[in-house]
This record gives C-alpha cells, structure tokens and sequence, in this order.
C-alpha cells in the first residue's frame, strides 16, 4: 500500500481504457462490447434510460463484475482487468449512502483512512480538510442519523474522496434527494470534482443532471453507447432521433425542400424556412427554444392550443395543422391565450436532420 502523503492534494485521477467490455446475464447480452477512452481528470456521465446497462459498465470498471471474455480496463495504462476490486483503487457513491448511521459524520469521512493505519493526528486533519471541502465543518459531530440527505450524500462524496481514489464511479448519487437539493448538489459535486482534478464516472438517467455536471455525456441505450460527446453537442448535435428526445423536447416537421426552401405538409400552411440541400421529402427537427416570433410576416402561422407558465419561459403548443402540433418555448412577459394565432420563424441554425435510421 502506498504511505499516505500528508502534504498532497487528493492526487489527480487516472485515465481509464477499456477495450470489449462485454456483460451477459442469463444469456441476455446487457452490455455490448465497449470500447471507452476517458481522459484523467476528466468526468464522463452514463446517461441513460432504466435498464439500458449504466450500472452494470460501472460495476466492471470498478471490479464488482466480471466482463463475459477477455476483456481490457487499463488505468493509466496498466492493465487492471485482473485486480479485485479493493486493490483497484477505486472510491464509489451510491443512491444509498452505505454510511455508519452510529459513527459521527467525521467518523464516516475518516473511516477508510483509520483502516489503512493513518496516524490519529494526521487523519484527523485530513479529515477536516475534507469536510470543509464539502461544507460540512459544523456538523463533524454529529450522529449520521442526525443529519439530513443532502449531508449525508456529501459525507459519502467526502469519505469516497478520502482514500484518494484514482477513479471515482458515483451511481445515481443524487436520486434519493428532492428536486430543491439535487439542483444544489449537482452543482456543487461537479465543481468539487474538477477541484480535485479525480476522474469520475458518474451514472444518472437525469438529462439535466447530466448536463450539469459531465464535462461528456455517453448515451447509452440497449446495452450500447449511441453517442459520447460534450454536453452542448449532444443537446445541439444529437445523432439520432433516441438521443434528440432523450436529452429534450424535439419538434418533428414533416415537408418538401424545394429550391433549398422547406414546405410544410401542413395544410394550407406553406411555410418558407430557408434549409438548403437538394430537394427532397424529409423530417426537419427543432428545440422548442429555436422558435422567434415574428411581428409579422414569419415563416409559420399556428394557432394556439395550450400555455404552460415556467417562469422565465413559457412553453406553447402551436396546431400548425391537425398532424403538426409543435412545442415552442419563448420569453414569458408577452402573454397569450388558446386560439389566438401567432406567426414565428425557426433559427435555421438549430435545424437538424436525421438520416434514416437503418
Ligand atoms: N445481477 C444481475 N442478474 C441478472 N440481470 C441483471 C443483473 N444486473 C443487471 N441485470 C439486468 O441487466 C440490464 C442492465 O441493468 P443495469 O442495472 O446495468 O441498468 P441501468 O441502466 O443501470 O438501469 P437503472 O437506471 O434502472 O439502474 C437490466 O435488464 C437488468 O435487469
């Protein structure tokens, strides 16, 4: 084991290869053979539906399971597809804190280090630098059973930190929180990971959880990963319709482009949006937020069916025609009212255009 260094930083995180990492579970195929490059340092969220095979990529990179065949997972380079999990250096947050409920909140966070024999006055400086690191200075004493979620869930982040991991997997670490904590946390968990510089797998089925806190997301479905890419590109550039609507709300048009313009199959609509290309039958896509207003004269008239108040938004839905219902989000000081018409114009910037899904 390496002796603790009492003057370094949690040190920085290893970079994680793996290379086939297969899972079959009752001769169902769970995880596809997958192939990952994930930078030290650097936080990669799996993003995903129930199901889809999140948990289980984690638990083979952490050693809890075992890939199918010959599989690889390098850290740093060095092969550690052999190596149990309690010599693979790895520190894990769960939805379930798997905290001591007897052991004061600094007891918890100093746990691993007393079991590898720190010395008393050095854990407990240790320890102290990490509950301020999360905010917790004040409650040091107090009982687990004593403090509230959000302070539990950061004494787990701050006891996984502790051991100075190489890698940090955290499996839906937020789920068990309400919506006021989780915003909060998920916050303030992606700045103390960069603080820390650790490489961090971070498992969730929450978009925007997953936006905030990924420097990139892997979107996984049916036991692959679709698309690894930064957040900004998988909201703005998804590669298909199943991460599109994953990752928000997407309006489908269906029309013609002729002359590099598209018309609506819309009734009597005959919108003119400037696409470019070659003519052709197509689905154009948009986020609710690429819609403008026009004052007059815009390249779509809808009526309106429904407003739904957010705040700084308003989200409506607009019946261009009985099969086109788009969802257009815009500012919330203009009021408006179901059956009114409104006219508006799409960013063409923000149009996207899937290939057929072969
Ligand atoms: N030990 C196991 N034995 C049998 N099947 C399993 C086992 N662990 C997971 N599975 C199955 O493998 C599939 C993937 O599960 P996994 O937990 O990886 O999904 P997930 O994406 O993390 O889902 P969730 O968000 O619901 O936790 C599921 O169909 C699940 O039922």
């Amino acid at each position: 084991m390496n002796s603790p260094n009492p003057t370094a930083a949690v040190r920085n995180g290893s970079s994680i290869t793996t290379r086939g990492l297969t899972k079959t579970f009752n001769g169902h195929r769970v995880l596809q053979p997958t192939d990952l490059e994930i930078a030290a340092g650097e936080i990669l969220v799996l993003l995903g539906p129930s199901g889809c095979g999140k948990t289980t990529l984690l638990r083979l990179i952490a050693g809890l399971e075992q890939s199918d065949g010959p599989d690889m997972i390098r850290f740093d380079g060095e092969d550690v597809s052999a190596v149990p999990i309690e010599k693979r250096d790895v520190g894990m947050v769960f939805q379930s804190y798997a905290l001591f409920p007897n052991m004061t909140v600094a007891e918890n966070v100093g746990y691993g280090l007393k079991i590898r024999k720190m010395p008393r006055a050095q854990r407990e400086e240790e320890t102290k630098r990490l509950l301020a690191l999360v905010g917790l200075e004040e409650y040091a004493g107090r009982r687990i059973s004593a403090v509230s979620g959000g302070q539990r869930q950061r004494t787990a982040l701050a006891r996984a930190l502790a051991i100075k991991p190489r890698v940090l997997l955290l499996d839906e670490p937020l789920a068990a929180l309400d919506a006021v904590l989780r915003e909060r946390l998920r916050v303030e968990i992606g700045l103390l990971l960069r603080e820390f510089g650790i490489t961090a797998v971070y498992v969730t089925h929450d978009q925007a959880e997953a936006m905030a806190i990924g420097d990139r997301i892997a979107v996984m479905q049916r036991g692959r990963i679709v698309q690894i890419d930064a957040p900004r590109e998988i909201y703005h550039r998804p590669i298909n319709d199943f991460v599109a609507d994953f990752v928000g709300t997407m309006n489908r048009v269906r029309g013609s482009v002729r002359a590099g313009a598209l018309i609506l199959d819309a009734g009597e609509t005959t919108a003119r949006i400037a696409v470019g290309g070659p003519d052709r039958e197509t689905t154009l896509c948009f986020r609710p937020e690429a819609a403008r207003l026009a004052v007059d004269g815009g390249a779509v008239r809808a009526r309106i069916r429904a407003t739904t108040f957010f705040g700084a938004t308003q989200r409506l839905v607009a019946e261009v025609s009985p099969e086109c219902q788009l969802q257009l989000d815009l500012p919330s000081n203009q009021s408006f009212v179901p059956g009114q018409i409104i006219s508006f114009d799409i960013d063409p910037a923000a149009i996207l255009e899937f290939k057929p899904e072969s």
